[in-house]
């Protein structure tokens, strides 16, 4: 069997930086020392080598708004690998009525196309007994973890008693639950007042969606997670009413997990006061950009370990769709861009600001996500045994971001002119090396579906706890006890 040896770098991991060779035979490291040798050598001097990125929060060709995202299992996947991710993990959402396997069987037609590998989280878009019941398949079937939309009245959305419910099933199924947090009514609310008030442009989303209606829907999502007995993490954190619930939460000792984006910790909401009406539209997403104060906490929280995970919520329309919400903001397909740009752009504005450590950087991209996911050390991990998913970054390349030259599908790019500084020189899929300073070289369907074990630690911690402190009655003499 062939071999590949990475020769003279640094071996980055979440918790240990070390000069070593990494040896890879069949997709996966066999060794990792001094002086190795391979039948093939990529050199590594100058550079780190770390576990390949791991983007927990993709929408490629996603059905929303009336449309579908621009990239797509092949673009999408393509951008990741380019930019240092050699793992996606993507949400099937089922349609209203549909069931999960039936939605997840088209997730999985789409998906074959791509060129790193990928998992799913399942959405929980409606409710009734044949979610319930298809929800057990879906643990079956490898996919664990299950998202919840407080937002997108009338679409998306699940009510409260919907909420409690299918948290209760994901926690007896030993799954993790997932949250969108914005409360979806005010937002409606806002959003018919701000119209009827002529505020139509795109600068009105951002208006419709203050902190306060994603801190509102963060806190009662922790506290229902809470009284369900499931383990919770919060998709794209935007700010510090949201991370102030989840800093709480952790505090207390409740196990949730918050999620910021790459876009929200270096773009602020001044985007959408931009004169040219396409620059503002582009950058529309749910929740929106915000002010500089909001980025401060989400950097503090990944500092100080309130904030687990950065990710893209990738989910790219075209100038042309974005343009179906010319003169009515709430037509504006909701989504942005950046799976190339997560790990240059978190290492320039993170670990070249000193915010983050090249280790913190490593556990915020790959190491924790894949802990999270229960994928650890299959995935996250530079270990003999682990996948060869493998970035070999250098610190000291440089570009400036353009859509000119990206691979996403996209007629712009949300960072266009940032200028970042680290990027990778190799990256690795299971062994294939996919892309060499800037040029890829991978293959379309060389990715494969990795399904997802049910209870993790967390969850059998979690359950042993909420069996011990379970209400119990109280026995008292001389009263029967009665019973149903
Ligand atoms: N975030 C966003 O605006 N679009 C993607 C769908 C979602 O995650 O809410
Ligand atoms: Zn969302
Ligand atoms: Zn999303």
């Amino acid at each position: 069997m062939a071999s590949t040896v990475i020769k003279g770098g640094t071996v980055v991991t979440a918790d240990l930086s070390h000069a070593a060779d990494v040896k890879i035979e069949g997709g996966v490291i066999t060794e990792i020392g001094q002086n190795l040798k391979g039948d093939r050598v990529l050199d590594a001097t100058g550079c780190y080598i770390m576990p390949g990125g791991i983007d927990p929060h993709t929408h490629l060709e996603m059905p929303f708004m009336g449309t579908y995202s621009a990239d797509d299992f092949e673009s999408g996947t393509r951008a990741a690998l380019a930019g240092g991710t050699t793992m996606v993990v993507d949400f099937v959402l089922p349609g209203q009525g549909q069931g999960l396997m039936d939605a997840a069987q088209m997730w999985h037609n789409k998906s074959g196309r791509a060129h790193c590998d990928y998992s799913y989280h399942m959405a929980v878009t409606w409710w009734g007994e044949k979610v319930w019941e298809d929800m057990a398949e879906s643990v079956k079937a490898g996919i664990t973890s299950f998202k919840h939309f407080l937002a997108y009245k009338g679409a998306l959305m699940v009510n409260d008693d919907e909420l409690f419910a299918s948290f209760r099933r994901v926690g007896d199924l030993g799954g993790l639950a997932m949250v969108h947090a914005e409360n979806g009514d005010v937002v409606a609310e806002l959003t018919a007042k701000l119209l009827a008030e002529g505020n139509r442009g795109p600068e009105a989303h951002a208006y419709s969606r203050p902190p306060q209606v994603e801190g509102e829907a963060t806190n009662r999502a922790i506290m229902i997670a809470d009284m369900a007995g499931v383990p919770l993490y919060v998709v794209h954190v935007s700010c510090e009413e949201a991370h102030e619930a989840i800093r709480r939460a952790r505090q207390a000792g409740k196990r949730v997990w918050g999620e910021p984006l790459i876009q929200h910790l270096t773009l602020d909401e001044s985007e959408y006061f931009h004169p040219d009406w396409d620059h503002a539209a582009r950058r529309v997403m749910s929740p929106p950009f915000r002010s500089k104060d909001h980025q401060a906490s989400l950097w503090a929280g990944l500092q100080s370990g309130s904030l687990s995970v950065v990710a893209t919520d990738h989910c790219s329309f075209t100038t042309e769709q974005k343009r179906f919400g010319m003169g009515d903001f709430s037509k504006i397909p909701n989504g942005t861009g950046g799976l190339e740009d997560r790990l240059p752009m978190l290492w320039t504005h993170g670990v070249g600001t000193g915010r983050l450590t090249p280790n913190e950087f490593v556990a915020v991209t790959s190491t924790n996500i894949a802990k999270i996911l229960n994928l650890y050390p299959k995935k996250g991990a530079v270990l003999v045994g682990a996948d060869a998913d493998l970035v070999v970054w250098d610190p000291k390349a440089e570009k400036v971001i353009t859509a000119g030259t990206q691979q996403s599908a996209i007629d712009y790019n949300v960072f266009e002119g940032h200028k970042v500084a680290g990027l990778p020189r190799f990256t690795l899929s299971r062994g294939h090396v996919s892309v060499t300073e800037g040029k890829v070289d991978s293959r379309e369907g060389h990715g494969r579906f990795v399904g997802r074990e049910a209870r993790p630690a967390v969850n059998r911690a979690l359950s042993q706890w909420k069996e011990l402190t379970a209400p119990r009655p109280v026995t008292r003499t001389g009263v029967p006890a009665t019973g149903v």
